[in-house]
């Protein structure tokens, strides 16, 4: 299912305008990034897809229909929805957060279970957890579990909304290995909100970089963002963590080539390096 916003513009109750005339075409089937710096409207655009949020002026398209045409609860039970505090229900078992959206579809309790199961599964976790409550899992666990339950109604649409933002950066690295897996499963139609540069890189398949206010100040794929940016905007954006992407190879005594980062870290041992570069080039 693809997605379309065609000119929306979002100005909340106080005068915000969070966003000002976006259009965007979001392919089925991929992975769109929103990338930009914490009030730049990512939420409020995301949000406009499950009408959580409803646009001042435009609108956002499934599949050709605008969904202001549709009932917002209704809308939120075929679209999948995945937050950065996983929003379980803390009083409710792994198993039951998991099969609300099956159950509020009409399931019966013993096939939405069935369905939670397979599920956990599918996103790494034990099955030994179902029986858990949220607050008896890490916090890498609990969105795993937020995870299973935005892909329990079986959606074409996942949004996720900075969903590994509030884990350690290892697990954080494994999550998105995870999901990267089972996008190439299941290969739903995602909007992926971050202002984590390498998550973006990651999961990408198209970005799209954003100023304040959703101006979009490039789209692009991963490499083309990385190899061209569009303006020093987009350049600068990158360059926060340029120390961490040029990468230094010295020879080691015992063989081989030690690589350290641009702040002079050591990152590991490789055998060869294809090309060498230095700071100077
Ligand atoms: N309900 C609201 N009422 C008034 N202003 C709001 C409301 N929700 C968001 N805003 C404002 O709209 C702007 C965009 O907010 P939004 O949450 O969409 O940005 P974001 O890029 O997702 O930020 P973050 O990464 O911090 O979540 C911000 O200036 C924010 O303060």
């Amino acid at each position: 299912m693809a997605i379309e916003f065609r000119n929306v513009t979002k100005t909340y109750p106080d005068g915000t305008v969070a966003v000002d005339n976006f259009s965007l075409h979001v392919p089925s089937h991929t992975c769109t990034v929103l990338l930009g710096s914490s009030g730049c409207g990512k939420s409020t655009l995301l949000r406009m897809v499950n009408r959580m949020v409803d646009p001042t002026s435009g609108a956002v398209l499934i599949d050709d229909d605008d969904v202001a045409t549709t009932e917002p609860v209704a809308l939120r039970r075929r679209i999948g929805y995945v937050m950065q505090d996983s929003g379980l229900l803390p009083h409710r078992r792994v198993v039951d957060n998991i099969a609300t959206v099956p159950r509020l579809n009409g399931a019966s309790k013993a096939e939405a279970h069935r369905r939670a199961n397979e599920l956990m599964e599918i996103v790494g976790l034990d099955a030994a957890m179902a029986r858990r409550y949220p607050r008896q899992l890490s916090g890498g666990q609990q969105q795993r579990v937020g995870v299973a339950r935005g892909l329990a109604g079986d959606p074409n649409i996942l949004l996720m909304d900075e969903p590994f933002g509030a884990v350690d950066p290892l697990v954080r690295v494994e999550l998105q290995r995870e999901l990267q897996r089972i996008q190439t499963e299941l290969r739903k139609t995602i909007i992926f909100v971050t202002h984590d540069i390498d998550e973006a890189l990651t999961l990408g398949d198209q970005i799209v970089v954003l100023k304040k206010g959703g101006e979009v100040a490039q789209i692009g794929k991963p490499q083309e963002i990385v190899e061209a940016p569009a303006n020093d905007f987009v350049a600068q954006f990158l360059g926060l963590d340029s120390a961490r992407r040029s990468l230094n190879a010295a020879p080691r005594d015992g063989g081989g080539w030690l690589v350290s980062d641009g702040r002079g870290r050591p990152l590991g041992v490789v055998d060869t390096v294809p090309d060498q570069h230095t700071d100077t080039d």
